[in-house]
């Protein structure tokens, strides 16, 4: 029998998350298109309209997570992400959903047509809810752990914001502001949720379990424009 491998140190455990990086759906070949300007209109609202989907599922998945927290300060910390999403209301921070169907104006979709979500194809619905549903029945700690993604956004929305402009003209630069705003806001989540995961995470099974959660949710967001490639071809 082999001695179990030993664990990661702090440092070499988040290294290997980091490294998951390689597989966040920057690489996939429909955000490649999208970023080097060869979507049409129509190719870009499919994706936003379907994109609406997971923007509106986060705040019930952070609900989720802190449904299953039995800790105050991390509920304290936690809440503030379906904040950010819903807004604080009252002519306050409109919130990051609104940003997205102001998203969705810029690029010619209604507001009602975002919000009925008729465009949404099944692979995104699909993809979506197994997210809302893995937090919904994890321990705490493993769904934070699946927000680890968020390691890798900041650089699509910038990528967004550097090249949308230059490719695609025909959409309002104020329809970006979504993106601007998320910078920010996930390289505060990642701080948190790296704690947290670097914390819990402790055996190297436990941690190689860590890996595969991430790897879960990346493929997740991998499916979901595997399922949009499809629908606008
Ligand atoms: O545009 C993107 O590619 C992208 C990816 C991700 C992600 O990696 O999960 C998120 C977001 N955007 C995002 O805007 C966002 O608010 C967000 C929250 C979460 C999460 O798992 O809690 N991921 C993401």
């Amino acid at each position: 029998m082999t001695a179990a491998a030993p664990r990661w140190s702090r440092n070499e455990f988040e290294s290997q998350l980091r490294a998951r990086g390689a597989g966040y759906h920057i690489h996939h070949p429909f955000n490649v298109k999208m970023n080097s300007g060869q979507l049409r209109e129509d190719q870009i609202r499919g994706w936003v309209a379907n994109r609406f989907y997971y923007q509106v599922n986060i705040p019930l998945k952070d609900g989720a997570i802190i449904s299953n927290c039995p800790d105050r300060e991390t509920r304290r910390k936690w809440v503030s992400r379906i904040l950010d999403h819903d807004g604080h209301g009252g002519g306050g921070d409109e919130g990051g959903i609104e940003a997205w169907v102001r998203l969705g104006e810029a690029v010619g979709l209604e507001r009602d047509e975002l919000w009925s979500q008729r465009h949404v194809v099944p692979g995104v619905r699909f993809a979506v809810d197994a997210y809302v549903n893995f937090a919904r029945r994890v321990p705490w700690q493993e769904a934070v752990c699946s927000s680890l993604t968020e390691m890798f956004a900041p650089q699509i929305h910038k990528d967004r914001l550097a090249n949308w402009p230059v490719h695609y003209g025909w959409i309002a630069p104020e329809g970006l502001q979504y993106f601007r705003s998320r910078i920010s806001l996930a390289e505060r989540d990642v701080e948190h949720g790296l704690q947290v995961t670097l914390d819990y995470f402790s055996s190297r099974a436990q941690q190689e379990r860590a890996l595969d959660i991430l790897q879960f949710k990346l493929d997740i967001l991998w499916s979901m424009l595997d399922a949009i490639e499809k629908a606008y071809p």
